[in-house]
């Protein structure tokens, strides 16, 4: 067979594949819809059902990955089975999140990450903004930033959890990688100004050292409204990511600019909803604990008698007192599990306050 009439038949072949596709993603989308009418007919009259299943959606995607034997890598076979499923949750309920904007910033690209593409995602200019349009009912969830594996943790998020009543169900992270960008008109030799937010210049500080130790660097209210600024000026450039690149129309004048390879941010999906667990669950807490000497070492000693694995630690001013401090805690394992609620109660008869944030599936994706 020629070259050609190979290339034919293996088209042939394709085309007669991506039909039997398109009939078992209709078949598995009119199920969903199945689904969506059990779950309406379960309920008593006026109470909404709840349609979005961050346990249920782990399970898929792991199940997924554990069947998968190539030639597409796990994550890339997950990448798809995400969108497939966020069309199947839109036909349900198409879910509205709400994430820290402009458009095209990498909260954005998290949130679009963690729920597929088939929600409606609406920027907000501030993380509180977030917080607020998802305790007012407005959204169904939102998408913050909470730690970033050069930089920290994000305090704006950790002081919002004190103001709020919020609950977290879920958690996605997301390989961090910046350019910097120009405009079709920026004089590249003639650069004064590189604009982005605060934690992204720290994030690329010792290139910026190293490339452009003179030029000014200004911080702005986030990556994408960098970019934006470099659009209309002809002397600056942007750190900012491929969202933002492609959204405002500029080109990578240095690519994957981070000091570190492996950056990457932890960002929290905020909702109203306790999510069951599913045996591969975290918890998040914060605690205030009495001011006196050795309060931290009786604070971790539950956790480490029972073998309960601590992701993270956090301080922060509790902002009821002066030098009064809240711990948030990051841990394995789900608040309904014998054990962690062992645990709690013994931290509870200690502390002067104790809240669980919630418990959600470790990031799969
Ligand atoms: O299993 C459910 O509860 C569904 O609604 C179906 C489905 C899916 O497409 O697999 C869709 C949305 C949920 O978030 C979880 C799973």
């Amino acid at each position: 067979m020629s070259d050609a009439d190979q290339l034919k038949a293996l088209r042939v072949r394709i085309d007669s594949l991506d039909e039997k596709i398109l009939e078992l993603i209709s078949d598995r989308a009119r199920c969903a819809q199945d689904v969506a009418r059990v779950k309406m007919a379960s309920l008593p009259a006026g109470e909404t059902p709840v349609f979005y299943r961050p346990e249920r959606e782990a399970w898929v995607l792991k199940h997924i990955m554990e069947l998968n034997k190539g030639p597409l890598d796990n994550e890339e076979v997950a990448r798809l089975f995400r969108e497939i499923m966020s069309s199947c949750l839109a036909l349900e309920q198409p879910l509205k999140i709400a994430y820290l904007g402009p458009e095209g910033t990498f909260s954005q690209a998290a949130a679009l990450k963690h729920f597929g593409h088939a929600v409606i995602s609406q920027p907000m200019a501030a993380i509180d903004e977030v917080f607020r349009e998802v305790a007012a009912g407005a959204v169904n969830f939102g998408v913050v930033p909470v730690e970033n594996s050069t930089e920290g943790a994000v305090n704006h998020t950790l002081d919002s959890f004190l103001e709020h009543d919020m609950v977290i169900c879920g958690e996605v992270e997301l390989r961090i990688h910046h350019h910097l960008l120009v405009g079709e008109t920026t004089k590249t030799d003639r650069i004064t100004r590189i604009y982005s937010h605060a934690q992204s210049l720290a994030q690329c500080r010792k290139w910026l050292d190293a490339h452009y130790p003179n030029v000014e660097r200004v911080a702005v209210s986030s990556n994408a409204d960098a970019a934006k600024r470099v659009k209309s000026e002809w002397n600056s450039a942007a750190i900012a990511g491929d969202m933002a690149a492609q959204l405002y129309g500029l080109s990578k004048l240095a690519e994957k600019i981070e000091d570190r390879p492996d950056n990457s941010t932890r960002f929290l999906i905020i909702g109203n909803q306790e999510v069951p667990p599913t045996g591969d669950d975290k918890t998040s807490i914060i605690v205030s604990m009495r001011n006196k000497p050795g309060a931290l070492h009786e604070l971790l000693v539950p956790f480490h008698t029972n073998g309960i694995d601590l992701t993270r630690i956090e301080t922060r001013p509790s902002r009821s007192g002066k030098w009064t401090y809240v711990f948030f805690i990051d841990f394995v394992g789900h608040h309904q599990d014998p054990l962690i609620k062992d645990v709690l109660e013994k931290i509870g008869n200690e502390a002067v306050a104790l809240k669980v944030l919630g418990s959600y599936p470790k990031a799969v994706l």
